[in-house]
């Protein structure tokens, strides 16, 4: 994979619409993401192994929006799923600060609970949290992505876009670090693409703080 593919996001995109504090300075040693030589490939029934990532490097600072481009086929999904940690690479070393999220491509690999609000829950399952909580975490994502009027609706009757929502949702429930999303424009408008919505999570001062809107 030639990662002359990877480009960051222009600052501006970025900057917080909603935020009470300014986005914090980098620092070169903060790294979200490393990536270092890494190799991967698929075994197929005619030939041994067909190589789909050679030698690809990736470092990535915390607080930054990068995008992967490339044509079809070149290794944007596997490379994401290695960082994922949803596939292991051939060889080469990972580095993703936790917790991390991933959201798929295809929303229907995603959504599975039978309500938009016990979908966005599902991941929450793993923490001890009151109900209060559950509660308060499900909401704001959902008010974030621009889904709270749909928390009781049956997730089979939503859009592929608002499908892509409510997986959105449901990882910055889990108040990731990291999110990885594969193929953000699959289903969602070119719009609300551009607006993307990020939100960060505060332990110290238990509040979300939403940054450019999707
Ligand atoms: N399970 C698999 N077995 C064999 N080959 C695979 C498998 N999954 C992906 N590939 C191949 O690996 C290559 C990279 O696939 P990948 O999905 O990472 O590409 P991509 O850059 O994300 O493509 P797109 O932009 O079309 O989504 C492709 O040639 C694909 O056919």
């Amino acid at each position: 994979m030639n990662l002359s593919f990877l480009n960051r996001f222009s600052e501006r995109l970025v900057a917080p619409l909603y935020s009470t504090t300014p986005i914090r300075s980098q620092r070169t040693d903060d790294i979200a993401i490393e990536g270092r030589n890494l190799n991967f490939s698929f075994p197929t029934r005619h030939v041994k192994a067909v190589s789909i990532l050679r030698d690809c490097s990736i470092r990535i600072p915390s607080g930054q929006f990068w995008m992967l481009l490339g044509p079809n086929g070149c290794g944007k999904s596997t490379l994401l799923k290695i960082l994922a940690g949803l596939l292991k690479p051939t060889s080469g070393t990972v580095y993703v600060k936790g917790p991390k999220s991933f959201v798929f491509q295809n929303p229907d690999h995603q959504v599975v609970m039978p309500t938009v609000e016990a979908d966005v829950a599902f991941g929450l399952g793993k923490f001890n949290l009151t109900c209060d909580e559950v509660r308060s975490r499900v909401s704001r994502p959902l008010h974030a992505v621009g889904m709270s009027d749909y928390m009781q609706r049956s997730v089979q009757t939503l859009s592929g876009g608002q499908k892509q929502r409510v997986a959105i949702a449901g990882a910055l429930a889990e108040a990731c670090k990291v999110l990885l999303l594969d193929e953000l424009t699959t289903f969602l408008h070119e719009s609300d693409q551009k607006q993307g919505r990020t939100m960060t999570w505060n332990k110290e001062e238990e509040k979300t703080r939403t940054h450019s809107s999707f």
